[in-house]
């Protein structure tokens, strides 16, 4: 049962469903005396929130973070912290064609058998509205980061078979920049443009379409990962699979890696500044589970939206076979949005992480 809470020592609960009154986090495990930067959360979840560009869905919520609680004179108390999301522009008619029917490949079925019961009106909890939460817990979680030195830069490298060429990653803060200044968020400017136009043609023809989401993560100290069965890696991957429409995860050279011979793949170490780093980094800056001190860098697949506005066949409750087709607002391709939930889960792991890792130390 549950299923709501993620962490150990940094641990959120998120609550609320589409169509709700609101939606919200509890963040428990805060460290005190971190600033709590209230200006830098709104600007996160702006970045994520709906109706934000011609390339995702029209519905339109300020989505206004309320602080209600473990906040003090600007810093975090060490108490827990309660963040509040109203639900401004909910349209539920959109939704009464469909109480009664399965939309293919989205939670409608299993969400009605599972618990006999479902809020349909948008998706209700299963709906992706619910990573709004995500990011507000995930943006105080990058705040703790920050004070520690780790920085996390997510963008799209791939919408359909359109992919980005590899970036440069020297300069991470250019590249947020370069990603802030498109809608596609994309730091690669030309194929930016080019992912516009193909997501925009995309949702002209009713259709949806997926994409992937490159990761890297700077700062991060020798030694975070908890063996055997709470790996860096692991937990990532849990973090990256529990965001709605993620289908695949990788780190490091991931599928790849395994077309390759151990005498390619193996990263060299070298001192370099008299710190020990590795010539290549196919292990994606962690080795064994644990955080090895090279950049950790990893990639999230998504599917194509499970709501297209095309008639599509499918059975309702009674189990008879009828036709159905998305009504409302709905997004052509999530990855856009993704970016900054992308990075919120992974700010939330490494800040979870680096508590246990700090409960070592005397
Ligand atoms: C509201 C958001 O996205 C929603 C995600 C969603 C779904 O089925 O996941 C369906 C749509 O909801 P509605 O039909 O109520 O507008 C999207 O707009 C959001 O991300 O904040």
């Amino acid at each position: 049962m549950a299923g709501n809470s993620f962490g150990h020592l940094f641990k959120i609960t998120t609550f609320g469903e589409s169509h709700g009154k609101a939606i919200g986090v509890i963040i428990d495990g805060c460290p005190p005396n971190i600033d709590i930067d209230e200006d830098f959360i709104q600007s996160e979840l702006d970045k994520r929130k709906p109706g934000q560009s011609k390339i995702t869905t029209q519905r339109k919520e300020s989505d206004v973070a309320q602080i209600l609680s473990g906040v003090f004179e600007g810093k975090s108390t060490g108490t827990p912290i309660a963040v509040l999301i109203p639900n401004e522009d909910q349209r539920s008619k959109d939704y009464s064609h469909i109480a009664d029917k399965y939309r293919p490949s989205h939670a409608d079925y299993t969400y009605q058998q599972k618990y006999g019961i479902r809020d349909y009106r948008g998706g209700g909890r299963s709906s992706a509205r619910e990573t709004a939460a995500r990011v507000a817990a995930g943006a105080i979680a990058k705040l703790y980061l920050k004070s520690q030195g780790i920085e996390i830069f997510a963008h799209v490298s791939a919408v359909g078979t359109l992919e980005a060429p590899n970036l440069d990653t020297t300069n991470l803060s250019a590249l947020l920049d370069i990603r802030e200044s498109n809608i596609a968020r994309c730091a690669d400017p030309a194929t930016a443009n080019e992912m516009i136009a193909l997501i925009d043609s995309i949702r002209k023809a009713g259709d949806t379409i997926g994409g992937k989401i490159s990761t890297v993560v700077r700062g991060v100290p020798v030694g975070l990962g908890e063996p055997v069965f709470d790996k860096l890696h692991a937990d990532l991957g849990k973090a990256m699979l529990s965001i709605n429409a993620v289908h695949g995860f990788e780190y490091g050279s991931g599928f790849s890696g395994s077309e390759m011979q151990g005498s390619e793949h193996n990263d060299i170490f070298v001192k370099e500044e008299e710190q020990v780093r590795t010539r290549t980094n196919f292990s994606g800056g962690i080795q064994g589970g644990i955080s090895n001190g090279m950049d950790i860098m990893f990639r999230t697949a998504f599917k194509p939206v499970a709501t297209i506005m095309r008639d599509q066949e499918t059975l309702n409750e009674a189990g008879d076979s009828t036709t159905i087709s998305g009504k409302g607002r709905h997004d052509p391709c999530v990855v856009s949005r993704a970016v900054i939930i992308v990075e919120a889960m992974t700010a939330l792991v490494l800040a979870d992480h680096l508590l246990r890792f700090k409960a070592y130390k005397d």
